[in-house]
Parts: C-alpha cells; structure tokens; sequence
C-alpha cells in the first residue's frame, strides 16, 4: 500500500431526515448527523488516522461534518480546502421536494431515473430561481457558465474527475493523508472513478452518512482495497 484515502459523506441532514432532495440547497446537520460526525471522527482516532490536508465542499452540512471528525481527531489545526466540485449532484427543481410525494406525483420509475439515472438530469430551475447558484457570493469565482441548473450524476463526476485530476491526485502523489468530507453523489462519483465502475453498475452504489470510507491505493493511485470504519452509529456495511 503507498496511500491511504479517506471518503465521508456528511452526517444525516434535516432534509434527509425530512426525506427531500436537497442537492446545492445549504441545509445544516440533524442532531443525529452530527452525532454521526463524532463518531465517525472517534472511529477515525481510534484506528490510529492523522491526515495532512482535508477536502470538503462549499455546503455547510460536510463542512460542519469535517470539523466535527478533526476536532475528534484534535486535528483543528489541518488545512481545509472548500472545493465547490465536490458538492452535491444539484438536483434541479426537485430541490425541496418530499422524496415520497414526488413518486406519487411522476411514478416510482421516473423518480429512480432521476435518482439513479446516470446521464438523466431532473428538470432545470429557471435563473430566478433561489435555487439558482448564480450571484451566490460562495461561487463568486466560479464562472457563470459552469454553475449548474441541474445535474445528472454524469455530470457531477465530471467536476469530481476534475478535482481529481487536478487536485486531489496530485496530493496523494505528493505522499500526503487526505481526508474528503464530502456528499452521497460525489463521493459516489470518485468511487466510480476510483474502481472503474461503470455508467449502469454505478447505480447500485450507495454511501452511508458518517461512516469513514478507508482506500488504500497502490503506487498509481489504484485501489488495492477498501473498508468502512466501525463507529458507534453504525456496524461496517458490506
Ligand atoms: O441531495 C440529496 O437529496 C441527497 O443528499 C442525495 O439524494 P439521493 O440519494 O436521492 O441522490
């Protein structure tokens, strides 16, 4: 093994406890979300992990999980990168929308499209929408034309391969222990980047909150295996 790549999604949202697509939308972590980043942060302490650098994104529910998992760590003091392309697929105009009410409005099959579809985006907001990214000053520089009105998850790992390619690879090259606080989507999309899954097969990925994801990475940055941490809130999943 030459690297060690930490991966975790946010702990449980309001509106994942709310059942809504939040996608770009800045909700805060539930009270259980943030119980789930102290112990995904003792779980990472316990298993010996001290990183140099950390990723996160620009949305306050990983980024609160990742200061939560270093003060944990009595890491406070690591550098934090807020790298907008590792936010959250932006889910169009279902943002905000009950999970459940929007199947019993378009069907359970064009609701798992949307979810689940790789090259399928939800439809657009309109630019006056609040769900517009546009003008926001945390994308102040992020030209306008790359600020997304919906996603697929094509399109979310097209920004994650980005920040991999030009960031995060060249991190772990240069020997140093990242941490990645990030969503449900992009990290599901550097998990397809990193075991070459593909477009259909994707699909089956999920990845639970607050629970560290261990790659080890061989000498070219190709997984030779990975593993979840056990915390207090959840035994390692398959
Ligand atoms: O943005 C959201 O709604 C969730 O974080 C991810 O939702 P999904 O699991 O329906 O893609």
């Amino acid at each position: 093994m030459q690297h060690r790549l930490v991966l975790l999604r946010h702990g449980k949202s309001e509106w994942n406890r709310q059942n809504r697509f939040t996608g770009w939308h800045d909700v805060d972590l539930a009270d259980e979300g943030v119980s789930e980043a102290h112990g995904a942060g003792r779980a990472l302490r316990a298993a010996g992990f001290q990183f140099d650098i950390a990723y996160t994104s620009v949305l306050k529910r990983a980024i609160r999980t990742l200061w939560i998992a270093l003060d944990e760590l009595d890491q406070v003091w690591l550098p934090v990168v807020r790298d907008w392309r590792l936010n959250e697929r932006h889910y169009g105009a279902l943002q905000g929308l009950d999970k459940a009410e929007t199947a019993a409005k378009y069907g359970d099959e064009q609701v798992r499209l949307w979810r689940r579809g790789f090259a399928i985006q939800p439809p657009a907001v309109a630019e006056d929408s609040p769900y517009y990214p546009a003008g926001q000053a945390r994308y102040a520089g992020v030209p306008r034309e790359r600020l997304p009105r919906t996603e697929s998850l094509k399109d979310t790992v097209a920004r994650v391969a980005e920040c991999w390619d030009d960031t995060l690879a060249p991190q772990l090259r240069d020997g140093r222990r990242l941490l990645i606080a990030a969503h449900g989507n992009s990290l599901r999309g550097l998990v397809k980047l990193l075991d070459r899954i593909g477009d259909e097969e994707i699909e089956k990925t999920e990845i639970p909150t607050g629970v560290p994801l261990v790659y080890e990475l061989d000498a070219e940055l190709r997984p030779l295996r990975h593993y979840y941490l056990e915390t207090e809130a959840a035994a390692p999943a398959d």
